[in-house]
């Protein structure tokens, strides 16, 4: 059965912050960036992961890029990061890094060297602690278009969530999304048919949303009718979900349960700023949701 998302009571206390816990409780998300100039994504992203409540989020970004993010950051931290080996041995000396995203801005070359210096050092999936997970979006997909099967090795049986929009999703899974586009395959179908086939949670964006992870569990978010979510489509908007899918799991959600949340609250934000809406509200609009839902 396919669930369809809505908050409840369990997701308002999933969401709060205790009285007694500190930043640490909550986790720390870091977010890699690529070269300069292209650094709006993963700024975005990592605002978008501390509004929703991860305790700590950190930029990793190239020397090179250094000074133009130095300039735009402040609630959110910056730290260098040349190469894959160095977030080997970064994420190896720091177990408190427990949410890692790759994508946004990320650069094709740059991708195809820290996804897998990540992967290596993700939690397995179904841990009973909640470990470290990976989510990854736009470039850290389209760099494995080439060789998808080189991504699900790497992947499988890892705590991780894909974030693709269809054209990404079409790199990896060609066969499944022509399908979907005949009409032979549901969303859901082909988002559950992909999970399966990389061994990670799978979240197809466009206004239905499908989630599917690769226990066969699924859920649908549908950005339609009263729940329409048309200002959505502006650029980053996508950055700004993987940032707080992100920002879910460093607070420990699973990613089946982040995937979901992030794609409710994601919609949400945009409905509650309205028309004119571009991808910087979506954090800032983040506080009056909770407030919304009673957290
Ligand atoms: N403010 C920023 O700094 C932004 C940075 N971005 C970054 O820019 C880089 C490249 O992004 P691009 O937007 O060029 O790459 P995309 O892969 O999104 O777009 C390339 C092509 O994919 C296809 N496509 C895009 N969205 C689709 C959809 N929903 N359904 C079907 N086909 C679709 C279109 O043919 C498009 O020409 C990424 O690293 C991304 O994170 C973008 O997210 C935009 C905002
Ligand atoms: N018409 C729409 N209705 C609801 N949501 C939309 C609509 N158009 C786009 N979105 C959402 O906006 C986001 C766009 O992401 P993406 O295509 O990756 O953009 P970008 O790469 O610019 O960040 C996705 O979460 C998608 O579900």
């Amino acid at each position: 059965m396919t669930l369809q998302i809505a908050p409840d009571t369990a997701l308002r206390d999933r969401l709060a912050k205790r009285e007694e816990a500190h930043k640490y409780s909550y986790g720390h998300a870091v977010v890699l960036a690529g070269g300069p100039g292209k650094g709006g994504a993963a700024r975005l992203a990592a605002r978008a992961a501390l509004r929703v409540g991860a305790g700590l989020v950190t930029v990793l970004a190239p020397q090179a890029a250094m000074a133009e993010h130095a300039a735009q950051l402040t609630a959110v931290m910056l730290s260098p990061l040349a190469d894959g080996y160095a977030l080997r041995g970064m994420l190896q000396g720091d177990r408190r890094i427990n949410a890692i995203l790759l994508g946004p801005g990320l650069g094709l070359q740059r991708a195809r060297e820290m996804v897998p210096a990540a992967l290596a050092c993700a939690a397995q999936a179904g841990d009973d602690a909640p470990g470290r997970a990976l989510v990854l979006d736009a470039d850290a997909l389209s760099a494995f278009a080439e060789e998808p099967q080189t991504l699900f090795q790497a992947l499988r049986g890892r705590a991780a969530v894909l974030t693709p929009h269809l054209g990404e999703f079409a790199r990896l899974f060609p066969d499944l999304a022509a399908q979907l586009r005949d009409g032979a395959l549901t969303r859901v179908e082909a988002t559950r048919h992909a999970a399966d086939r990389c061994g990670a949670t799978v979240l197809l964006k466009g206004a239905e949303t499908a989630i599917a992870a690769p226990d066969g569990q699924t859920a649908l978010h549908r950005a339609v009718g009263d729940m329409a979510a048309p200002w959505l489509a502006t650029a980053g908007s996508g950055d700004v979900l993987a940032g707080i899918v992100t920002g879910l799991v460093a607070r420990g959600l699973s990613p089946f349960e982040a995937a979901g949340t992030g794609a409710w609250l994601h919609a949400a934000a945009a409905r509650s700023f309205g028309p004119g809406l571009i991808a910087e509200d979506l954090p800032e609009q983040i506080p009056q949701v909770l407030r919304d839902i009673g957290v």
